[in-house]
């Protein structure tokens, strides 16, 4: 890739655990968290890195920020080995941990961003100018006085995602951006990011377990289980990855009352609550024939057909492969 921000190249993570056996024994063993892994991302994308539980995802994220150092591989960050020059790298990368604050819990929102603007030494201007952006775009004005402690989550991701992109980093990673908030706050910070990209070019990676993160902001995503990369592509594309035949869509149908199981064919039912039913048929079918079938038979009231759910065929293509 001619224009890659970032590139991993058989990256491995390797960590030596102690375990107590017994009264007396200890035993150790190796865990291998990142196995070998290797993708590329040019500037100005954004990438879902997507995985079950301890996949992988949080050591990934942990050595391109360069808080820990890879067992095996070669990895670059905007040009900068990542774990040798952290305080270079520091500059040019941004970091959003959902579960964890950067900022100071008692301290006013702008005391914070004041203390970010002497550490990343940003010119005066240029931070005014971040600042007022931030401010506009996610809502900041009536927070700037308020001590860390005293936000909502929704507030204090907003606060911490302002505070991450006062020093224009080239990349920004973001771990469960969206964990813990409500409807509204989601679809503000996504719309945010969103304008973000599209305006100032900026990078980002990824990581969430909520797959409308995904689906609203990614067009690539990469499946990560066991430490090795599952799948990299479109998300579109994922659907596809799971074992042939395997992905379905579904056909909502609320009937006029409750009845037996529809039976037509090319279809079957999945679920039934009182007069509505699930059918599953294969995604790659046309619904219009099994519409007209069963409208001619079943007394109708309504049709919705349901596109494959991604953490199904996320869930799926591990079954398939594990
Ligand atoms: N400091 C550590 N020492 C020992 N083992 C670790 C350490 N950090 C992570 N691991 C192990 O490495 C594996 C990958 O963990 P990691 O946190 O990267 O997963 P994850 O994909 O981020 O999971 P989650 O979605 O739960 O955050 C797990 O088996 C985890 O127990």
């Amino acid at each position: 890739m001619a224009d890659a921000l970032i590139s991993l190249d058989g990256v491995e993570k390797v960590f030596d655990v102690r375990r107590r056996v017994g009264l007396m024994r200890r035993e150790k063993r190796q865990v291998r968290a990142v196995d070998g892994i290797s993708f590329e991302v040019a500037r100005g994308e954004v990438v879902g890195y997507i995985g079950p539980n301890g996949a992988g995802k949080s050591t990934t994220i942990k050595m391109l920020t360069g808080i820990l150092t890879p067992s095996g591989g070669r990895l670059r960050v905007a040009g900068i080995d990542p774990a040798r020059e952290r305080l270079r790298l520091a500059h040019r990368i941004g970091v959003v941990f959902g579960q964890r604050t950067t900022l100071w819990w008692d301290l006013p929102l702008k005391d914070s961003y004041g203390l970010m603007r002497r550490m990343y030494r940003i010119p005066a201007a240029r931070y005014a100018q971040n600042l007022e952006r931030c401010v506009d775009r996610l809502d900041l004005a009536e927070l700037l006085d308020v001590p860390v402690r005293q936000l909502s989550l929704g507030q204090r991701m907003r606060g911490d995602i302002a505070a991450a992109l006062l020093h224009d980093p080239d990349v920004l990673y973001l771990d469960e951006p969206t964990i813990g908030l409500d409807v509204v706050s989601k679809a503000k910070v996504r719309g945010f990011l969103r304008q973000l990209n599209r305006e100032l070019g900026t990078t980002v990676l990824l990581t969430t377990h909520d797959l409308q993160d995904i689906e609203q902001l990614c067009e690539r995503v990469m499946v990560i289980d066991h430490g090795r990369l599952m799948y990299d592509g479109r998300l579109d594309g994922l659907h596809a990855a799971g074992p042939a035949g395997e992905s379905e869509r579904t056909l909502v149908v609320d009937l006029e009352r409750e009845s037996e199981p529809i039976r037509v064919p090319g279809a079957r039912v999945v679920r039934v609550e009182g007069p509505r039913q699930w059918l599953a048929f294969p995604a790659g079918a046309s619904a219009a024939p099994l519409v007209a079938a069963v409208a001619a038979r079943y007394p109708l009231v309504d049709l919705s057909v349901r596109e494959p759910d991604i953490e199904d065929v996320i869930a799926r293509m591990y079954a398939g492969r594990g």
